[in-house]
């Protein structure tokens, strides 16, 4: 619409690659430094882990990538996640699009996006 030719793409409004880098790198940070969430983290390597949530962001926010890693339902099946792991998750990363300066427009739009995967993350947990 209107206001999106004005300000530009969400994926802009991010900051771009170098903007969705720094976001991932403090999402992951806090991600790390939560007792409750990091040992579902214990077998994966993170540099991939961080590349494929970057082309995510990216396509999500209507930047010029393509995600191509597994569907959300099969990176998360059997995790044996619940509602506040996917809340705490969130909330990580609310917090580091407040820390990397994201505006609250973009901010919620981006989350807005993130929410609408919720079904397919906690898909048979
Ligand atoms: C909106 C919420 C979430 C998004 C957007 C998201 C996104 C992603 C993405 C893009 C990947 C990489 C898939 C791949 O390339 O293999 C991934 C993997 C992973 N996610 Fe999530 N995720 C979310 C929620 C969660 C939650 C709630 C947990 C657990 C508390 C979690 C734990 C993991 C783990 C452990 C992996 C790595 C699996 C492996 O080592 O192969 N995620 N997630």
């Amino acid at each position: 619409g209107c206001a999106q030719q004005r300000q530009g793409s969400l994926y802009q409004q991010l900051g771009g690659d170098a903007g969705i880098s720094a976001i991932v790198e403090d999402f992951t940070l806090r991600l790390a430094d939560d007792p409750e969430i990091v040992g579902f983290f214990a077998n994966t390597n993170i540099d991939l882990f961080v590349a494929s949530l970057e082309q995510q962001l990216c396509e999500t926010s209507d930047g010029p990538c393509r995600y191509d890693g597994p569907p959300m339902d099969r990176a998360h099946q059997h995790m044996g996640l619940t509602d506040a792991h996917f809340n705490a998750v969130v909330g990580h990363m609310q917090q580091a699009l407040i820390d990397q300066g994201i505006p609250p427009g973009p901010r919620n739009q981006l989350l807005g996006r993130l929410a609408r995967l919720h079904g397919d993350i906690m898909r048979r947990q």
